[in-house]
Parts: C-alpha cells; sequence; structure tokens
C-alpha cells in the first residue's frame, strides 16, 4: 500500500507517517523543504524516538520523499497510484496545496476507478472539508461528480505534541508517548485500508472539539501567557502557579461548555483536563513558547481554540473571563520572528485592540467578548506588573 502525505515535518514524520510506515504503508512525503527532501531519499528511513520515561527508539523505514515544488508531475502521478493522502503541513497552507491535489485525483480518474481518501490532519474543524472546497475549484463541474463519488475527504483530529527540534541527524524526531487520531467514518469512500493508531467514528464533532478547545486552547494560554512572562518552554510556563491556575480555570469554562453539548462524564473530562496538563509538564520534552504561540491571527479566528468557545460560553449566558484573559494574552504576542505577531501588532496600532477582534475574528466593537477582553487585558496587564515589572514587554 501506498500513502502519499503532504508535509514531512514535525507531525508528519513523527506522527501520521510514522503510524503509516508502522502499518505497513510506504510513505511518499511531500514537501517544499530541500533538504529534508534529499535526507529522506537518501536514507529512506528515520529514527523516532517517544519521549517518555523509557525513551523507546525505532527505525521508521519504507520512506521517501518528493519536492512538489520542482517534481510537480511525479507528484502528481504519485497520487494517482496512492491507496491514501495525508497532510500536516499548517491550516494556512491547505489552499496552496489544493491544485495539485486537484490534478493527481484528475490523473487517477483517468487510470483506474479506485476510490481513495484524503485527511488533512491540522489543528482546525474540519480541514478535510476545507481542502475539499478548496480542491474543487481547480475541477471542471463535470468533474466534480466524479470525484463526489470517488473521493472522500473525512474530517480528522488529530493529538500528538511533537515539538520543534535538533538532532545530529535531522531526519531524527522525537514525540510524545500519548498519541489520538480519529477520522469521521462517515465520509470515507469505499474501504479505508487499516491504520494502527487511527479510530473511524460516526460523529466526528465532540472529538474534534474536546481536542480542539482543550488540549489546543490550554495550550495556546499556557504559550501566549508564558511568553508575556518571559518563559522560554510550555514546561517552564505551566509549572507557574499563576499560568497553570488560569489555563485550569480556562479549561473548566471551555469543559462546562463541552460536558453541556456533547454530555461528557464529568469526572472524564475532569481527567482528561489533569491529563493534557500532565501532558505540558513533560519532563522529556522541550516545547518553545514560540511554537505553540505560532500563527496568532490563526488562532483568534472566530471557530479556532479562544473565541470559538468563547463566543459560544457567551451565547450560552456564561462568562468565560479566564479565556478572554487568554484572547488578551494572544493579541500581546508581539514575538518578532512570527510573520503573523508582526501583522497583528501593527493591525493593533492601526485600530486598537477592538478593531483587531473585529479583523481576525470576526467580532463587533458591540460584541461582549470584546469588552471582556479588554477589560481581562487590563487585568493581565496588573498581574504582570506585580509579578515582575521588569519583565513586561
Ligand atoms: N507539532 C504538533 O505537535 C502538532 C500536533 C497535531 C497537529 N499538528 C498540526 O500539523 C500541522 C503541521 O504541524 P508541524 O508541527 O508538523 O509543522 P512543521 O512546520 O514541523 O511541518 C510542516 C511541514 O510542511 C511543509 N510544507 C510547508 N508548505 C508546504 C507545501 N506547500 N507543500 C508541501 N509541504 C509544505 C514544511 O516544509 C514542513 O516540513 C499543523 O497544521 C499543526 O497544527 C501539529
Ligand atoms: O499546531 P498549532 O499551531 O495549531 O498549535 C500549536 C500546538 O498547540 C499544537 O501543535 C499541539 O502541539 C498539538 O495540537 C498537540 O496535539
Amino acid at each position: 500500500m501506498l500513502a502519499v502525505h503532504f508535509g514531512a515535518g514535525n507531525i508528519g514524520r513523527g506522527f501520521i507517517g510514522a503510524l503509516l510506515a508502522q502499518s505497513r504503508y510506504e510513505v511518499c512525503f511531500i514537501d517544499i523543504n530541500d533538504a529534508l527532501v534529499e535526507a529522506l531519499n537518501h536514507k529512506q528511513s528515520y529514527r523516532l524516538v517517544k519521549a517518555g520515561e523509557t525513551r523507546e527508539e525505532s527505525e521508521i523505514d519504507h520512506v521517501w520523499a518528493i519536492n512538489s515544488r520542482t517534481d510537480r508531475e511525479k507528484v502528481v502521478a504519485t497520487i494517482a497510484r496512492a491507496d491514501l493522502v495525508t497532510t500536516a503541513v499548517g491550516a494556512n497552507v491547505l489552499p496552496l496545496i489544493a491544485d495539485l491535489i486537484a490534478e493527481g485525483l484528475q490523473k487517477r480518474i483517468s487510470e483506474t476507478e479506485k476510490p481513495l481518501n484524503v485527511i488533512a490532519c491540522e489543528n482546525m474543524i474540519a480541514a478535510s472539508s476545507l481542502l475539499r472546497e478548496n480542491v474543487y475549484k481547480h475541477v471542471t463541474e463535470q468533474e466534480k461528480g466524479v470525484f463526489a463519488q470517488r473521493f472522500g475527504f473525512p474530517d480528522a483530529a488529530v493529538d500528538c505534541i511533537v515539538p520543534n527540534q535538533t538532532h545530529d541527524d535531522p531526519l531524527t524526531v522525537a514525540v510524545e508517548p500519548y498519541h489520538e487520531w480519529i477520522v469521521d467514518g462517515t465520509k470515507v469512500k469505499g474501504e479505508l485500508p487499516p491504520v494502527r493508531g487511527m479510530k473511524c467514528v460516526d460523529d466526528l464533532t465532540p472529538y474534534l472539539e474536546r481536542k480542539l478547545y482543550t488540549v489546543n486552547t490550554g495550550h495556546a494560554i499556557t504559550a501566549y501567557l508564558g511568553y508575556a512572562c518571559g518563559y522560554p518552554t510550555i514546561k517552564a510556563a505551566i509549572d507557574d502557579p499563576f499560568i497553570r491556575e488560569i489555563v485550569q480555570k480556562a479549561l473548566g469554562e471551555t469543559g462546562s461548555l463541552l460536558i453541556d453539548k456533547y454530555g461528557f462524564a464529568p469526572e472524564e473530562h475532569a481527567a482528561y483536563i489533569t491529563k493534557i496538563i500532565d501532558r505540558f509538564q513533560n519532563p522529556y520534552i522541550s516545547d518553545d513558547v514560540t511554537r505553540v504561540a505560532r500563527s496568532p491571527i490563526r488562532k483568534l479566528g472566530a471557530n479556532d481554540r479562544l473565541v470559538g468557545p468563547a463566543r459560544q460560553l457567551l451565547a450560552r449566558g456564561q462568562k468565560p473571563e479566564n479565556l478572554a484573559l487568554g484572547i488578551a494574552a494572544a493579541l500581546a504576542y508581539d514575538y518578532e520572528g512570527d510573520n503573523e505577531a508582526v501583522q497583528l501588532q501593527q493591525t493593533i496600532a492601526r485600530t486598537g485592540i477592538d478593531g483587531a477582534l473585529c479583523e481576525y475574528a470576526g467580532l463587533s466593537r458591540e460584541d461582549e467578548l470584546v469588552q471582556l477582553v479588554l477589560e481581562q487585558g487590563r487585568r493581565l496587564k496588573e498581574v504582570l506588573q506585580k509579578k515582575s515589572p521588569e519583565s513586561l514587554r
């Protein structure tokens, strides 16, 4: 079996590609990073390290790669004969790879009637659906009919922390031992050849929202508060009692939303939160706050991990003060190495915090959430000033 996976980065090599290879797929990575592609083709394997107490190591083999910038035709031909296509390139990149996937699927139609599934493993609600929408922009009306019958774009929830890292061998990747990969089984076309660690469900939304609004909400707030307090890593940030308390309370807020919407058992959800905070404290992983905080404009999106649950809670008559404090911290994120942070700060300088929330989170100036974020922004400033006036950015 052949899997084509877009994005040979942290989650591509460390999680999706590794599980596929361990499930006896030959994995063809598609990337635009020359050095990575060359190294994968040279070695055709890489080392996977489980960053836990026992530090298990294994060799992932039967892998190779294509550079989609220089070898488009090869990518198209490989998609045409694949048994599965997956992505982990970043949500913002999905529209940029859609034309290439469309071309591969067009070629496939002329060669075989076999169905194929394309699963976007990105941190957002309905990433595969977004990819499908973008792929359909590149095909004719007539082709759309065949595409709809033959090609599935099941949405998915993926969870495994893979930090940025450097090793002597740049292909080596260390990942946390925990992982979860849940796929919307109702959108699968034909048979999905089994993948170790992948679970298909009939109703993905509760799992997807539980993951995004717990793991990623907590992670983002830890990162933005950690950055504001001058901590370099997620572990250092979550070890700070002030940050841990805010994160715990914010996850209490999203928890009440998730329990209310989907009927999760409160004790089980509390255990889920505890487990996640433990994962942030993993002493065998060093995860930079700037990785987790990356792309603050995307993270401030209307349905994303911060504003998404906060809006829903307000609509239910609840006041998510700790989420609002997390949003205020995200708006303060001014790391110069992050293009979105730079753009965010320019927008704030031009239009104010409320203007930025209107532009990026789809809110209006009168929205209760905007007022709550402004209020919590003042609280955050006071806390930080008391904590360490000299570290206040
Ligand atoms: N790292 C994690 O802990 C984690 C966990 C779950 C989900 N995710 C999600 O997985 C996705 C990837 O995250 P990551 O941490 O692996 O990022 P990463 O930066 O390590 O990897 C992304 C890879 O995509 C490649 N890429 C960029 N543009 C491309 C293009 N046009 N065509 C082909 N390849 C392209 C990059 O060169 C890079 O190798 C994101 O959506 C992220 O939210 C990450
Ligand atoms: O990948 P992002 O930028 O959406 O979010 C950063 C982290 O929160 C994320 O990568 C987590 O490590 C991951 O989602 C854990 O499963």
